[in-house]
């Protein structure tokens, strides 16, 4: 059976620069339009040329090699012609192949935000499509509104379709501009729509605010729409535009659209999806989200024991798509929620082979979940779950012991009369049977300890030269006067990361317990020899 295209379009740079807390710079525009062109997108809306100086310089050359680099702006204003809108001229002067056009489609808008009949909106509609093909331009209508217009007034709505679709225009693009319509609203309104314009010119441009954009997207492809607007990890205005890393697989891996519909994006760009999805939160420094469909860190982590020990026997029995499909990975997690089914994946995962009748097995378990019930939280802090199960097998090396540690936190008047506050740590270790007593400042009593704890280990010192800390959280659990506190510390050597876990009703021994453990796992992962 031969399968129908659908045409991804991408509106990351434009739609995505209106997300709260999102700006783009010039060289993150041209590095994200080159991720987009290498995923197999068909169109990259670069932004609008003359809304501002980054978006009018990005479109000073064409940026993408396959995908239709396209500009993006408004219908001309009324009371003038085509020729004499500097705004639409800018947008078709832009290096652009294509040019989408934003149009009101709601009698409501018309009168109330451009305040003119709704006959000159129609002209506007066509004279802009008009002006945009004589300029060789593949012309886009985004029919903002379209949904909540066809319910106020479904002639005008389809008047505007129509006008723009008449006019030249290749894609007419319905959008749920508020997010405020339902999978079986868009399914009705996109069938009633491809009476005036053809299925195989419909768009669909979604928006997230009740959590349906991917709903109403796929909605739309089911009722003849085919072209999807959307944006990487879910970026737009308000709750965001359908999510292309959600589409994307739905599309390619789901038997009732993969059989029926083909994309631009192949096997090989969809299993380097995960990392796509990361990089680009990286690139925007914000911290990605781990329960995110498909290339979330969680979307293929399993804490319960009933799962794992299905997962393990096929992963079929709690996975919906392979997450190497994807670029993902399993993950059978270690907490209070797991059996010996997700403690024996993770030592095999950490090198330890261990039979499943061992009866250390379960003393291992239930130190988990006793610990656990403590306040450790070991889905979280890999490392110290590691050194947990090694010393449970007899397989750890105790490679120092601490003594004592004493820390110092001073206010006080410098040599220059200034008020400070130093924090100064003093150390006690021992190696190879030797006392080792070492004291540094830091910048708070934690950071002291860390430099104290780290400053000489004796002959093990050149393993941990390269050790450093990446991050730390302090959480407290329980409350009130029973509360304890639970610190994790993310620690780097720069070719590898580890989280390690720390829980006392102190939060300087907190922390000490988890810094103790980054270094012995640190030791251990550099196979440092045992005394
Ligand atoms: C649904 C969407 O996401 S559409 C995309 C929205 N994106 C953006 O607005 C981001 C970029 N926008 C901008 O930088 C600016 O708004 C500009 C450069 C486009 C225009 O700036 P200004 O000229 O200062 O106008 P301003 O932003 O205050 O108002 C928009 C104007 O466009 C008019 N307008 C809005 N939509 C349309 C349309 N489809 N066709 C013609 N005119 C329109 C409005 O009526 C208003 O004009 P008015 O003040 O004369 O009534
Ligand atoms: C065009 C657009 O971004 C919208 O209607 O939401």
């Amino acid at each position: 059976m031969t399968r129908e295209r659908v045409y991804l379009y991408d509106t990351t740079l434009r739609d995505g620069a209106q997300t709260a807390g999102v700006d783009f710079t010039l060289q993150d525009k041209i590095v994200v339009a080159e991720m987009l062109d290498r995923l197999g997108v068909d169109y990259v809306e670069g932004g609008y040329p003359g809304a501002n100086p980054t978006d009018t310089e990005f479109f000073s050359e064409h940026r993408t090699k396959r995908a239709v680099f396209t500009a993006f702006g408004m219908t001309k204003r009324a009371g003038r012609s085509a020729a004499n809108d500097p705004g639409l001229q800018g947008v078709l002067q832009a290096k652009a192949a294509a040019c989408c056009f934003v149009a009101k489609a709601w009698d409501f808008h018309v009168s109330n935000a451009l305040g003119i009949s709704l006959d000159e909106n129609l002209v506007q509609i066509r004279e802009t499509v008009k002006a945009a093909v004589e300029a060789g331009r593949e012309a886009l209508v985004d029919c903002e509104h379209f949904f909540d217009g066809f319910k106020a007034n479904p002639r005008y709505a389809l008047d505007c379709a129509r006008a723009a679709f008449e006019a030249g225009a290749r894609w007419v693009v319905l959008c749920d501009t508020n997010g405020g319509t339902t999978p079986d609203e868009i399914a009705a309104i996109v069938e009633k729509a491809s009476a005036v314009v053809p299925g195989g010119n419909l768009g669909v441009h979604a928006h997230d605010d009740m959590g349906l954009a991917v709903a109403n997207s796929l909605a739309a492809v089911m009722s003849g729409a085919r072209q999807i607007q959307g944006a990487l990890n879910g970026l737009g205005e308000r709750c965001g535009n359908a999510n292309l890393t959600t589409l994307i697989p739905t599309l390619k891996l789901k038997p009732e659209f993969a059989e029926q519909f083909e994309i631009g994006v192949d096997d090989e760009a969809l299993s380097g999806l995960s990392q796509l999805s990361r990089s680009f939160d990286e690139l925007l420094n914000r911290t990605s989200d781990r329960y995110a469909p498909y290339v979330g860190a969680n979307a293929f982590a399993t804490k319960a024991g009933i799962h794992a020990s299905a997962i393990l026997k096929d992963p079929r029995t709690y996975e919906h798509v392979r997450p190497e499909s994807v670029g993902n990975r399993r993950r059978l997690l270690i907490s209070d929620q797991g059996g010996k089914s997700n403690l024996l994946s993770e030592l095999a995962r950490i090198g330890l082979e261990v039979d499943k009748d061992d009866p250390r097995l379960n003393a291992l378990l239930a130190m988990v979940k006793e610990r656990e019930a403590q306040g450790y939280a070991y889905e979280g802090a890999e490392a110290s779950f590691a050194l947990l199960a090694r010393r449970a097998l007899g397989r750890v090396p105790d490679f120092f012991t601490v003594e004592s540690f004493r820390v110092m936190v001073e206010r006080r008047h410098n040599a220059h009369g200034e008020l400070v506050t130093m924090s100064e740590a003093v150390v006690k270790v021992i190696v190879d049977g030797q006392p080792l007593i070492t004291a540094a400042e830091g910048i708070g009593p934690v950071n002291a300890l860390d430099v104290a704890l780290r400053k000489d280990l004796g002959r093990y010192q050149p393993f941990i030269a390269d050790l450093r800390l990446s991050d730390y959280k302090v959480r407290i659990l329980n409350g009130g006067t029973e509360a304890v506190t639970r610190v994790l510390v993310e620690s780097t050597d720069g070719d590898e990361s580890w989280t390690t876990v720390g829980v006392s009703p102190n939060i300087i021994e907190a922390s000490f317990e988890a810094l103790v453990d980054s270094v012995a796992y640190k030791l251990l992962k550099a196979g440092a020899s045992p005394p």
